[in-house]
């Protein structure tokens, strides 16, 4: 393919098709060789930092002045406390990529993360593993990487290795789909592991009928207000219980048109939220036709550094529901 970013989203689709690879790697290692205890989440801990120096590493050598506004730092894995962390990172590492890094070559590669952000250039932004609870469920996650320019998502990729491609029958398909969409180019899906020919173009949902709409919502409700969503869903009608998933795959069932309605309603005063937990799943969703705010219908705003200081929470919607949808969350959010 060539055109419009074609060089870097067929890069970042390749580095998330590797980081998914280490995470469903250690999750068949750690979580289904049940060698943890009960509450042990260092598993997603190896994942996270593995897969963050797998995509920073291969956007490198792509894009080797591009910065990165990435999740995770080394701090954790340096020094004397840090050595049984980063030699299980390096090992998991280098059963992926090729040719292997050193030690010193991956601390350096994630720490490619640590940059802030802002309104003006280009930079990406990365979730390594988007959906910690999620993963060491064995339910959905999501490896979450955007392009940014200018303040603007140009290019999203998001792979969800465990989501089924069928939603509505989920234990007689297959697994794993790769979100991608460019800026003016719409949005496509992809099997994971899959190829360019087998991508296809998705679109949101077109009901009208509120009445018939699914909603979507994070499973944990410290991250949304579930109370609230319920108060919403009652007003606006809907009769169906909501979809509750982790991660940015929320983004990807609205994109695909599996489900109508996203809600994410602020639980506490201070928590704002990342760009790397919104800039893949808004531009999937823009350029499938949908449209995503804020709770009060502002526009995501990701110029403001690494965090979405002007906004609060995530409304994400068909285009035809939206309107009324965000009428509802506005009276309810400021009663
Ligand atoms: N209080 C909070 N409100 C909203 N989102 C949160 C909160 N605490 C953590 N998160 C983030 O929510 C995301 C998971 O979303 P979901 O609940 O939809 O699966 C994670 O990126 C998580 O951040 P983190 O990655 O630091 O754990
Ligand atoms: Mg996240
Ligand atoms: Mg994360
Ligand atoms: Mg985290």
């Amino acid at each position: 393919m060539s055109g419009y970013l074609s060089r870097e989203r067929k890069v970042a689709i390749e580095a998330v098709e590797q980081a998914s690879k280490v995470c469903k790697l250690v999750f068949k290692q750690l979580v289904e060789g049940e060698t943890l205890t009960k509450g042990d989440k260092s598993p997603v801990t190896f994942a996270d930092f593995s897969a963050q120096a797998i995509v920073n590493s291969i956007l490198e050598k792509h894009f080797p002045n591009d910065p990165i506004v990435g999740e995770e730092d080394s701090k954790d894995l340096q020094g004397e406390s840090g050595e049984k962390l980063r030699s299980k990172v390096v090992e998991l590492t280098n059963l992926v990529i090729s040719p292997s890094l050193s030690e010193d070559q991956i601390l350096k590669a994630i720490d490619r993360g640590q940059y802030e952000g802002g309104k003006s250039g280009r930079f990406w932004t990365l979730d390594p593993i988007d959906g910690t609870k999620g993963f060491l469920r064995g339910e959905q996650y999501a490896v979450c990487l955007a392009l940014i320019e200018d303040g603007k998502v140009k290019l999203g990729v998001l792979g969800c290795p465990n989501l089924p491609h069928d939603i509505n029958n989920e234990h007689n398909t297959g697994r794993g789909s790769i979100f991608v969409a460019v800026k003016g180019r719409g949005a496509f899906r992809r099997p994971l592991g899959g190829s360019d020919e087998d991508e296809t173009p998705i679109k949101a949902s077109s009901i009208t009928d509120l009445t018939k709409t699914k909603f979507c919502e994070s499973v944990e409700s410290g991250h949304t207000s579930q109370s609230d969503s319920a108060t919403i869903a009652n007003k606006l009608g809907i009769t169906l219980p909501p979809v509750r998933m982790d991660s940015q795959c929320k983004y990807g069932c609205i994109a695909n048109g599996d489900a109508d309605i996203y809600l994410r309603l602020r639980v506490s005063a201070t928590y704002v939220e990342k760009i790397w937990d919104h800039a893949a799943g808004s531009i999937l969703v823009a350029e499938a036709g949908g449209r995503v705010s804020d709770t009060n219908g502002d526009e995501l705003d990701f110029s403001q550094g690494r965090r979405l200081e002007k906004n609060v929470g995530v409304v994400a919607a068909n285009a035809s529901i939206y309107d009324k949808v965000i009428e509802a969350v506005k009276a309810q959010v400021s009663s």
